[in-house]
């Protein structure tokens, strides 16, 4: 059934009978690719009723179908013609986990950063609207957890002011974000869901009264009055947005009902579906970390994942908890990824010292400052990425105030598969700019450990470190200092040709390069400054008479530690070279992290060829024809 779906309107020509057929099909495909290629697998088992319910009531893509996050289309594209692309999902070259403009008309936001769907919402509407364009209609789905995030709220402010907007905004409400969902807004949803006096109260008036139509149309006023008293939707009704629900998200002729009484309103309303993440696949059922949000590849019978070995955020998280024992002023915050950022081990330890506080980076960075000015030293702990959303809050709540803040980016750098918008290649370049704020770039759990100690006993300022995803890399010690930095190699030359300043885990790929240059008669020393922010003043010293100078990080090429080294070296009035081997400066297609470092030349070897050129046109400069 499945393979013959091409798109919506294959969808809407089943006839009702079929459609549990469908969702099994849909579920067991979901469940073979994610185990084969990891993915969203719990997101999008929760959402098969609703998507399928979704397509058959409106007429996507002219009725647009916005993802809040987008991690949760999978059943989506299923839907609309693309299940032969599962066989390659989040694959170089193969299916996008996230919708892809490129891929298909029915997809329109590629962004992964959560609460932004409802602002498009918005926007389209308006656009329909002005356009006369009446018979369109705006479907947002937004889970439970990107409600938590500033911008929805915003937008549904927005929205509701406009009473004849055609907005129709599906809250997939599973209660969870990776962990359950926290806060007011959580718990009044859950209100939402666990008030069964309403329907039980319904049950009993259809059952005993139903064939009394005089009774039941009086006890149905009643109902009315009891509905507004005890299943408080009055919040979104005070908004001025309608709301229908609470719905069994996995009752998909009852969604079908509840979409099409919204459709009919002709105005801003919500669809309160009630779903459970991982449904259909027990061990995600009852994964109790994240229900499978998003799982690596795993055995199909089992749901045992492979072993990830030790990564980055191992080492941060066990520092971290011993430094908690140490330092009492030491708090730690979560923007809905406890988990997933490494934290959970010091919650586990230190329950009264560390929030949770929703997918809400901005309110994460002040809320830190205001903990930093009640005389505590925060640890807020996000992806390189998502820090982009609070930067204001940073730059201006806590740098300003010259406040002990400490910010670790777990997932800085190319992060690949998760697409574009994950990737945590801005930070370097948008906190150069940030006054007073020191940044260090461990190239080891070794330095990751040192460095977290060194940043949290800074008290005039912020402090910001940042590493990768995937496994630590090995320890590399240094063979001297040179002021701050580490030297790790140096060749047996006190005049050496090029001096490779490696960033963090880019040292690594630094000295591959050494080594290969050596057999080009190119010599090389090796420096990871720790600290990029600010620079040492010692890297002049070492850049000066050096015929290159390659600066390599794991960052956009524009604005980095590349830009600030040259800066220091042109205020020094050093004339040396410095050439900057980054990411280029473009939003990068989904494939595995080492695919695309290769593809953009961060390996050793691509480096010692690029910079074996740079040095040779030194040598011999083409000179410009007169
Ligand atoms: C700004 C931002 N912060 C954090 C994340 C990481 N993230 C991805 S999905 C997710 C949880 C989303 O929960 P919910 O909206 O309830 O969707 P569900 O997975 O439950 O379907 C989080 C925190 C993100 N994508 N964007
Ligand atoms: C959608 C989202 O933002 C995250 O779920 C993202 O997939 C991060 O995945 P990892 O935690 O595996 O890096
Ligand atoms: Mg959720």
């Amino acid at each position: 059934m499945l393979g013959s779906i091409e798109g919506p309107h294959d969808v809407k020509r089943l006839a009702a009978g079929e459609l549990p057929r469908l969702a099994g099909e849909i579920r067991d495909l979901l469940v073979d690719s994610c185990a084969r290629f990891g993915g969203h697998l719990g997101p999008n088992l929760g959402v098969v009723e609703l998507t399928i319910a979704v397509h058959r009531v409106f007429d996507s893509p002219r009725d647009p179908v916005i993802w809040d996050t987008g991690h949760q289309a999978y059943v989506h594209k299923l839907l609309t013609g693309r299940a032969a692309g599962f066989d390659a999902l989040k694959q170089e070259g193969g299916l996008s986990g996230y919708p892809s403009r490129a891929e298909s008309e029915h997809d329109f936001v590629e962004n992964s950063h959560a609460s932004t769907a409802l602002s498009y919402a918005d926007g389209l509407a308006k656009a329909f609207k002005l356009r006369g364009e009446r018979d369109r209609t705006v479907v947002a789905v937004i889970g439970d957890g990107a409600l938590t995030g500033g911008m929805a709220w915003e937008a549904l402010n927005n929205i509701a002011a406009v009473k004849d907007l055609p907005v129709v905004i599906v809250v997939n409400d599973n209660g969870r974000s990776y962990s359950p969902t926290i806060g007011g807004l959580a718990s009044h949803l859950s209100s939402l869901r666990v008030d069964r006096r309403y329907e039980d109260m319904l049950e009993f008036v259809k059952d005993k009264l139903g064939n009394v139509p005089v009774l039941y149309d009086a006890l149905h006023g009643i109902k009315k009055g009891v509905k507004d008293v005890i299943a408080p939707q009055a919040m979104f009704e005070d908004l001025g947005l309608k709301y229908v629900g609470p719905i069994d998200g996995h009752d998909e002729q009852a969604m079908e009902a509840a979409l099409r009484k919204a459709r009919g309103f002709r105005g801003p309303v919500i669809v309160h579906a009630l779903t459970q993440k991982g449904r259909g696949y027990s061990p995600a059922e009852n994964h109790d970390e994240d229900q499978f949000h998003s799982p690596g590849a795993f055995d199909r019978a089992t749901g045992a994942e492979k072993p990830k070995g030790r990564i980055w955020t191992d080492v941060f998280s066990d520092e971290l908890v011993r430094l908690g024992k140490e330092r009492e002023d030491v708090v730690a915050i979560t923007a809905a990824m406890l988990h997933p950022t490494g934290l959970a081990r010091f919650a586990d330890a230190f329950p009264d010292r560390t929030y949770d506080v929703g997918i809400a980076e901005q309110h994460a960075l002040t809320s830190a400052a205001g903990l930093a000015m009640g005389g505590l030293h925060p640890v807020v702990a996000v992806y390189a990425t998502f820090l982009n959303r609070a930067f204001d809050q940073l730059l201006m709540d806590v740098a300003l105030h010259r406040l002990p803040v400490t910010v670790v980016l777990d997932r800085a750098g190319v992060t690949g598969d998760d697409g574009a918008s994950h990737n945590g290649m801005w930070d370097l370049s948008l906190l150069q700019i940030v006054p007073g704020l020191r940044l260090a770039v461990p190239r080891d759990g070794e330095r990751l450990t040192e460095l977290l100690r060194e940043a949290v006993d800074v008290t005039d300022g912020p402090t910001v470190l940042r590493f990768p995803k995937g496994p630590v890399a090995e320890a590399v010690e240094p063979v001297r200092k040179l002021g701050g930095m580490d030297v790790l190699h140096e060749p047996g030359t006190d005049d050496p040709d090029v001096l490779l300043v490696g960033v963090g885990p880019m040292a690594h790929a630094c000295l591959e390069a050494a080594t290969l240059l050596d057999a080009q008669g190119i010599t090389a020393t090796v420096v990871d400054p720790r600290w990029v922010k600010p620079l040492d003043e010692a890297l002049v010293g070492a850049a000066t008479g050096r015929r290159l100078v390659a600066v390599v990080e794991d960052n956009g090429r524009v604005g980095g530690v590349g830009d600030a080294v040259s800066r220091l070296l042109r205020d020094a009035d050093v004339d040396v070279p410095v050439r900057t081997f980054g990411i280029p400066q473009h939003f990068l297609d989904h494939a595995k992290r080492a695919v695309i470092l290769s593809r953009i030349g961060l390996t050793g070897q691509d480096l010692a060829r690029q910079i074996t050129e740079a040095v040779a046109r030194r040598a011999s400069p083409v000179v410009s024809p007169s």
